[in-house]
C-alpha cells in the first residue's frame, strides 16, 4: 500500500472497525466524536491513547483502593452487625432516635409513632400527662364547654402524630464519647420494597478494641429497659412479616394492674401468687435440677367469660416485674415448629398466657391429631367429650385437616417435650375446662387450677369500692388546687394509683394543699376535693346497700363492672337502677339462652 493511500475513516485517523469496537465498548462514542468534530473541529480519536490510559489508570487506582479499604476494615476496623429481627435493633433505633446528632443527619428516614420500633416511644404517663395539660388547659368555663374544648384539643394533637427520624440506608459519622464511630443501614438481598425483614445496621469504630460498640450497645439497651421501668411489657406471637415464621413482637407496655383491684377469694389468690413466688426462688431451681425434674410451671385459670382470668395475670406479671408473652393458639398458621421456635425464643424468666386454650385445635385428643404429630405420651382418656372437627371415631375431620393450626400433640411437645424451654411460668385459660384432653390437664403440665366464677356478695361489695373509690391520680392536675406559692402555674403532681381509702388521708390532703397553695385555692377546685371526701365516707355504705340488691352468683365481674362505669360518677344512680338492670340482664341471657338452644334444636334436626 502506497504512503499517501488514505484509508476510508469516520471520525479522524480510526478505520471504521476500529470506531466501531469503541462504540460496542463506550456507546455514543461515534456520535459524541462526530459532534465534536463538526462544532468544537476537536478530534477525540488524537487523544484516545491518552484517554484510555487515563481510564486504565483509574480503574486500577478504584481496585487498589478498594483492595486497601477492604484490608483496612478487616485489620484497623471494629464493626458490630445488629439485625432487624433481634430485640438488640430495637435498642439502637431507639436510642438512635433519640440523639441528637441523629436528628441533625440531612438523610432520614422519617415515620409516625405507630411503626415497628418506634411503637411506644410515648409512653402511658407521657400520653396521660400531655391529656392532662390539655385537660389543664381547658379546665375553665361549663362542664361541656371545657370537654369540647379539650377534646378539640385531643383531636388535633392526634391528627399530627409524631414524627419520628432514624438515620437513611447508607453511611453516616458521628461522635461518641469522642471518638468517631459509622453507622452503616443497609437493606440486604433487595426483597420488595415494603419488606423489612432484611435489614442491618452495622456499628463500626476505628482500632481492634470493640469496646465502644460494646458501650454503645448497652447505653442503647439501657435507654430501652429504662424506659419499661415499672411497667408490665406484653409481646405477642405474630408472623414476620405474614410469612410462615413467627416472632414474638413486643405490643404494649402498659402501667401495672394493682393486685388489689382483681377480684377473687383472697386466698386463691394468694395462694397462686405464693406458688409462682416459690417456683421462681433460686433454691426451687436447684431443687428440681438435684432431682432431675424438669424447671417449669404451669397454670390453668379456668371460669366463665368476663371473671379476671386475664387480669389475674396481668396484674401477677406486674407484681412480679415479668414480661407477659401472649400466644393465640388459634392461628391456622401456627404449627408444631413455630411454636417450638416461639417457646425457644422466650427469656429465662417470664409469663407465657396461652389464652382460650380451649377454643384452639388442642381440644382433640390426640387420637384425632395428624400421625406426624404424635407423640410416645400418656394416651388421651377416654372420657374426653367430642368436639368439633372430630368424628365420633376419633379421627381428625377433612375439614380440619384442611384447616391446619396446631394440634394438641403439638403443644404437649412444646410444653413439655425433652427439648421444651425451661424456667417460664406458663399460664392457660379457658372457659370450658371439661372440653380440655386430660393430658394437657395432668401435673407436670398444669400445677396449679385456679378457679373463677360469678361474683359472691362480699366481690360486689369489693368491685364497687374498687371502681368509686378515689384514686390519687384520679384528680387531674386541674381538679386539684394550683399551687402558686412561687408565682408559677405549675400543678400538684400526684403519684401513681393507691387508692386513698381513709377520708382522714383526703382531708389532710386538703389542708396541706391548701397550706401550699398560701390560701389562693380556687373555691371550684376545693369544693370538687370536698365532694370527694364526702363520697369517700359514702362509698363503704353504698357498696353494701349495691350488694343488697345483686344477687351473689349470678353476674360476672365484667357484667357489673359494665354497668357501674355507665354511673362511674354516680353511685345513687347506679343503686336505683340495679334492680332494673338485674332484670334487664335476667332477660337477655334468658332470651340468649332460648337462642342458643333454638340454633341447637334447628342444627340437630337439619
Ligand atoms: N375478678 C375481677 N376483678 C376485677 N375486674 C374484673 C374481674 N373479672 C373481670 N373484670 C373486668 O372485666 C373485664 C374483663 O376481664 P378479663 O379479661 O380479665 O376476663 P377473662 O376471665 O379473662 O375473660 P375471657 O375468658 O373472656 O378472656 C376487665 O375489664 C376486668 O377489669
Amino acid at each position: 500500500m502506497s504512503s499517501n493511500q488514505t484509508i476510508p475513516t469516520t471520525t479522524g485517523p480510526l478505520s471504521t472497525t476500529d470506531t466501531a469496537m469503541l462504540e460496542v465498548l463506550v456507546p455514543g462514542y461515534g456520535f459524541m466524536s462526530r459532534m465534536l468534530m463538526s462544532y468544537l473541529n476537536f478530534d477525540v480519536s488524537a487523544y484516545l491513547q491518552f484517554l484510555v490510559g487515563v481510564a486504565v489508570f483509574g480503574a486500577s487506582a478504584r481496585y487498589t483502593l478498594f483492595v486497601i479499604w477492604a484490608y483496612f476494615n478487616e485489620f484497623f476496623v471494629s464493626r458490630a452487625e445488629i439485625r432487624l429481627d433481634d430485640e438488640a435493633f430495637h435498642y439502637l433505633m431507639f436510642w438512635i432516635s433519640r440523639q441528637p446528632h441523629m436528628k441533625n443527619t440531612n438523610r432520614f428516614i422519617a415515620g409516625i409513632k405507630t411503626n415497628s420500633y418506634w411503637s411506644d416511644n410515648e409512653t402511658d404517663e407521657e400520653d396521660l400527662e400531655r391529656d392532662e395539660e390539655d385537660e389543664d388547659k381547658t379546665s375553665t368555663g361549663e362542664k361541656s364547654d371545657t370537654f369540647d374544648s379539650y377534646w378539640a384539643k385531643v383531636t388535633t394533637r392526634d391528627k399530627y402524630k409524631r414524627m419520628q427520624f432514624t438515620p437513611s440506608e447508607g453511611c453516616h459519622y458521628f461522635w461518641y464519647k469522642n471518638r468517631p464511630l459509622m453507622l452503616e443501614r443497609i437493606n440486604r438481598d433487595g426483597g420488595a420494597w415494603y419488606v423489612m425483614n432484611n435489614e442491618r445496621i452495622f456499628l463500626s469504630c476505628l482500632g481492634r478494641n470493640p469496646a465502644i460498640l460494646k458501650s454503645l450497645l448497652a447505653e442503647a439497651q439501657q435507654a430501652y429497659v429504662e424506659r419499661d421501668k415499672n411497667r408490665t411489657v406484653i409481646y405477642r406471637g405474630s408472623r414476620v412479616n405474614a410469612g410462615q415464621t413467627f416472632n414474638w413482637y413486643r405490643c404494649m407496655a402498659r402501667l401495672p394492674r394493682p393486685l388489689s383491684t382483681v377480684i377473687l377469694d383472697q386466698e386463691q389468690k394468694h395462694d397462686f401468687l405464693d406458688d409462682i413466688k416459690e417456683y421462681l426462688h433460686p433454691r426451687t431451681r436447684r431443687w428440681y435440677t438435684n432431682r432431675g425434674i424438669p424447671y417449669r410451671r404451669g397454670y390453668l385459670l379456668h371460669g366463665p367469660p368476663g371473671t379476671g382470668k386475664t387480669s389475674l395475670c396481668f396484674a401477677a406479671a406486674g407484681l412480679l416485674g415479668l414480661k407477659l408473652y401472649v400466644l393465640d393458639l388459634n392461628s391456622t398458621a401456627l404449627n408444631e415448629e413455630s411454636l417450638s421456635a416461639l417457646f425457644s425464643e422466650l427469656p429465662r424468666r417470664c409469663i407465657v398466657l396461652l389464652e382460650d386454650v380451649d377454643s384452639a385445635g388442642v381440644t382433640k385428643t390426640r387420637a384425632a391429631a395428624p400421625a406426624s404429630t404424635s407423640t410416645p405420651d400418656t394416651p388421651a382418656s377416654d372420657a374426653t367429650p367430642k368436639v368439633a372437627g372430630v368424628e365420633a371415631d376419633g379421627t381428625a375431620t377433612k375439614e380440619d385437616d384442611k384447616k391446619g393450626g396446631i394440634t394438641l400433640s403439638g403443644l404437649l411437645n412444646v410444653i413439655d417435650g425433652v427439648a421444651a424451654s425451661e424456667g417460664r411460668i406458663l399460664i392457660m385459660t379457658t372457659n370450658h375446662v371439661d372440653k380440655l384432653d386430660p393430658a394437657l390437664l395432668r401435673p407436670g403440665r398444669v400445677d396449679m387450677k385456679v378457679i373463677f366464677g360469678y361474683t359472691s356478695e362480699a366481690d360486689i361489695k369489693e368491685l364497687f369500692t374498687s371502681i368509686y373509690a378515689t384514686m390519687d391520680n384520679d384528680i387531674s392536675h386541674s381538679a386539684a388546687p394550683t399551687m402558686h406559692s412561687n408565682g408559677s402555674n405549675r400543678s400538684v403532681k400526684y403519684p401513681t394509683a393507691t387508692i386513698v381509702s381513709s377520708t382522714a388521708k383526703a382531708k389532710d390532703e386538703i389542708a396541706q394543699r391548701s397550706e401550699k397553695s398560701n390560701g389562693k385555692v380556687e373555691k371550684a377546685k376545693e369544693e370538687d376535693l370536698k365532694a370527694v371526701v364526702s363520697l369517700r365516707s359514702n362509698i363503704s355504705n353504698l357498696a353494701s346497700q349495691f350488694a343488697a340488691i345483686i344477687p351473689s352468683g349470678e353476674f360476672t365481674a365484667a357484667e357489673i363492672q359494665g354497668y357501674l362505669l355507665n354511673h362511674k360518677e354516680r353511685p345513687e344512680v347506679a343503686i336505683q337502677g340495679a334492680a332494673e338492670w338485674v332484670q334487664t340482664a335476667r332477660d337477655k341471657k334468658r332470651a340468649g339462652e332460648g337462642k342458643g338452644e333454638g340454633e341447637v334444636e334447628a342444627k340437630d334436626k337439619a
